[in-house]
């Protein structure tokens, strides 16, 4: 396949989403929030009050869930229809994502959904699986990490500004256990494609990081 791909990978707060789609942008490509869809099964399977550890009834829900996504500046989502766009940031939703994106058989049925969206010209895809499971064959791949310490303090202050409750210890904890979890995990587990880019944006401006991902792809 020629249509171009470049893949954002890396743990939670690093600037994976703020990246992709400003570089997404500036390349007149398509986007993809891969865990959004993780986001977004989590959602759907807390409100059906399905047990977590229900594989099974886990995977039959991501086969049958219809997801529709709408990017401008920001990303709008519906599932089956309705829009839970102000639902997916919480960390509450991040963390019962990780804990059903650990089974095989859910992430086996949500593969061809991510694949569908390379399109011409192009697609940014942002997640932790895209470089190395996903789109393997990817001519540019980035992995995106900061410190634990910064990582907390960023989305401890982009809870914040979206009104959403939340404490600077708790959020730090709650991102490194699920890294935790999402780099120990045995099915596609976080960690950098052999061929990645490896970008620690630590004391990086959010410009500095889209600049140096950009240049990648010229
Ligand atoms: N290099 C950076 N310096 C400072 N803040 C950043 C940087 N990159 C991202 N941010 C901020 O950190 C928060 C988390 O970024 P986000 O893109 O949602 O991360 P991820 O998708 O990797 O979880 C956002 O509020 C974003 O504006
Ligand atoms: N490609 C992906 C994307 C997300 N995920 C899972 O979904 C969770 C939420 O992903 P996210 O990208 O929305 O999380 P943040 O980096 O925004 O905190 C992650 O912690 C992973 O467990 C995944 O397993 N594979």
């Amino acid at each position: 396949m020629n249509i171009p791909v470049l893949t954002i990978d890396g743990p939670s707060g690093a600037g994976k989403g703020t990246v992709s789609r400003a570089v997404a942008k500036k390349l007149g490509w398509h986007y993809l929030d891969s865990g959004s869809i993780y986001r977004s099964l989590a959602i759907s399977a807390l409100d059906k009050q399905i047990d977590l550890q229900d594989i099974a009834k886990i995977t039959l829900l991501a086969e049958k869930m219809h997801l529709a996504f709408e990017c401008d500046d920001v990303l709008i989502v519906s599932l089956d229809g309705v829009n839970i766009t102000h639902r997916l940031a919480t960390e509450e939703t991040g963390a019962a994502a990780s804990t059903i994106a650990a089974y095989p058989e859910v992430r086996a049925v949500l593969l061809q959904k991510q694949k569908d969206f390379r399109r011409f010209p192009g697609l940014v895809a942002d997640g932790r699986d895209m470089g190395t499971v996903v789109f393997a064959d990817a001519p540019y791949k980035v992995f995106l990490t900061a410190s634990a310490l910064e990582r907390g303090k960023r989305r401890f202050k982009q809870l914040k500004e979206k009104g959403i409750d939340a404490n600077l210890d708790k959020i730090t904890h709650e991102i490194e256990l699920r890294d935790r979890r999402d780099r120990e995990r045995k099915a596609a587990p976080l960690i950098p494609a052999v061929d990645a880019f490896y970008l620690d944006s630590s004391d990086l401006s959010i410009d500095e990081v889209i600049n140096q991902v950009i240049i990648l792809t010229e």
